[in-house]
């Protein structure tokens, strides 16, 4: 049975999924070098945000398949190595979108109306009114920075309290930006106009000190800023420093540049510095979405189905895949295949998209395609995570074509490869929707389902030359499945494609190719 480390708390209703298929540890607040010591023994680890899963844990990780985040950010881990290493790093993309923005909505209304330090007074015995007089959020001016998931949210609700929207998003189109009734603008413009900023942005290279002391020179004394994505996103030596002079008014952190917080100048602001510690997405709801979300993915990789919110595989979307699934295992098998027919070093595979699958979407057929072709060298090391970075490592050019006018099937796949010794063709396609044929071997046609063993030939189309592969294949006790042979003229070349029982003994193909008329014998296990 496999084994998962869950090492942050997560919701008991993603353990409940976990062990339907494993042994599940959880072990939460594990030093690193405690974590490094026994990774070793597990196919899955759980986190939160409170792992740094880092290069050193992901090496020491032998036997490690998947890495799932239960969040949005998965900057606590190092997707680099794990790519490398092939292993699948999948997070919850949606599962707390909503408690995040709720958060970043509730810090604003706490910046305006001093709500942490107003109850702090009371409870502490005082009834002091004259030090938490607020102001509205009505009819100010809310600057969203990243318009994904979370903005969106917090500007749908911002909109409905009234307030003027302005936003910063880099890679959405104005368009979406005006549904959400949001105006598109540089951030200088909107560092300058915003009464209130919240940041909902990942923490990158590029986003990283994004808020500085020279843009939070920008801001309007009266103005407030949000953190509710990430730490480091703010420098918050200049923050501090900011508010400290009454350069702006105030800001509210849920996240900060290393956590736990330690030693900080933030820490010693009065009631215009609101501080949570990381709560974005500490609700119930959100706890439970992304318990389950992460929890079936990995639960759906242990039992070797593909992953629905995978970051390390691009274009692998949910939606994506749910709509290629059966596809896949045809780009498997065909890139398998014709590894295997090419033999000795590939150094190109050409992939061809046809018909229906002659779109962007399709691209990770191209990946599946490159996992089958790399099977027989690497076997269970090759995944979809590795398999783009593997073929690279090995000097395999990829070249994907497609071609919407082919229309023999609804949709199909054409894959060749060239080696050292030559190039071979494939063509597959499904039939009914989910069964496998191969529709074309070396550019003959031919209607054939895969088979663990088979046996190609290319030979003359000429009468007795079944019968003699046929007897020679019995004197070696092989039995045959099935048979066919594509020709594109009577009495040309051909190809045969048999499907046998149990795989070739060794030292046949050499006694195949000397029988009159065959030229060629490929024998395939899949
Ligand atoms: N505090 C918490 O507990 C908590 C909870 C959930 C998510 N988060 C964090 O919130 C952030 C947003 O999450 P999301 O789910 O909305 O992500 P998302 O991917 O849906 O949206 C991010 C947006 O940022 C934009 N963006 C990327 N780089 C940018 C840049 N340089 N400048 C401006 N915009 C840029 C993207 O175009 C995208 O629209 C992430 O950092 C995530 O880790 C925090
Ligand atoms: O695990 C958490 O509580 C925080 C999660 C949040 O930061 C996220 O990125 O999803």
């Amino acid at each position: 049975m496999s084994k998962v480390l869950v090492s942050d708390p997560i919701d008991q209703a993603g353990i409940d999924i976990l062990t339907q298929v494993a042994t599940v540890d959880v072990k939460t607040g594990l030093k690193p070098a405690e974590l490094t010591a026994i990774i070793g023994e597990y196919d899955a680890l759980m986190i939160r945000s409170g792992t740094q899963v880092t290069e050193e844990i992901i090496q020491a990780g032998t036997q490690l398949k998947i890495i799932g985040r239960a969040g949005v950010g998965v900057d606590n881990v190092d997707i680099p190595a794990a790519t490398r290493r092939g292993i699948v790093v999948v997070n919850s993309p949606e599962g707390n979108t909503i408690a995040a923005a709720e958060h970043a909505l509730a810090m604003m209304l706490s910046l305006s109306r001093h709500i942490p330090d107003a109850n702090a007074s009371v409870k502490s015995g005082e009834w002091d009114r004259k030090s938490f007089v607020g102001v509205e959020v009505y009819k100010k001016t809310l600057g969203v920075v990243g318009l994904g998931k979370i903005g969106s949210h917090v500007a749908t609700v911002a909109k409905a309290m009234g307030m003027k929207l302005l936003a910063y998003d880099p890679f959405i189109s104005t368009e979406r930006a005006e549904q959400l009734g949001c105006q598109l603008v540089e951030i200088d413009l909107l560092m300058q106009q915003a009464d209130y900023i919240t940041l909902h942005i990942p923490k990158t290279p590029q986003t990283t000190h994004l808020i500085n002391a020279t843009t939070l020179a920008k801001m309007k004394p009266t103005a407030r800023i949000i953190n509710c994505a990430r730490g480091g996103i703010i420098d918050e030596a200049a923050l501090a420093a900011a508010i400290k002079s009454g350069q702006i008014k105030g800001a509210a952190l849920d996240v900060f540049e290393s956590e736990p917080l330690g030693e900080s100048d933030l820490r010693s602001l009065g009631k215009e510095m609101i501080l949570t510690p990381h709560l974005g997405a500490s609700t119930t709801e959100a706890q439970v979405n992304v318990a389950i979300d992460v929890a079936e993915q990995i639960r759906d990789v242990l039992l070797g189905l593909p992953a629905r919110s995978a970051v390390n595989i691009p274009g692998f979307g949910p939606d994506v895949l749910e709509e290629l699934k059966p596809y896949m295992q045809l780009a498997e098998t065909l890139g398998n295949l014709v590894g295997q027919l090419a033999g000795g070093r590939v150094e190109s595979l050409t992939v061809r998209l046809q018909g229906e699958l002659a779109t962007n979407k399709s691209q990770p057929l191209v990946v599946a395609s490159l996992k089958g072709l790399l099977y027989q060298a690497l076997r269970e090391r090759v995944n979809y995570v590795n398999a783009s970075i593997e073929a690279k490592e090995r000097g395999i050019r990829v070249i994907e074509t497609r071609d919407a006018s082919v229309r023999d099937y609804a949709g199909s796949l054409h894959l060749e490869a060239t080696g050292t010794l030559g190039t071979h063709s494939v063509t597959g396609a499904l039939l009914g929707d989910k069964e496998i044929h191969l529709t074309d071997v070396d550019g003959f046609p031919i209607n054939v389902p895969p088979s663990k063993y088979m046996l190609f030939t290319l030979h003359r189309d000429m009468p007795g030359i079944i019968g003699k592969l046929g007897s020679l294949l019995g004197s070696f006790n092989v039995n045959i499945a099935s048979m066919q042979v594509g020709r594109k003229i009577v009495r040309g070349d051909a190809v045969m494609a048999l499907s046998i029982d149990d795989p070739l003994p060794d030292g046949i193909l050499s006694e195949i190719v000397k029988v009159a008329g065959i030229r060629d014998a490929y024998t395939v296990n899949l």
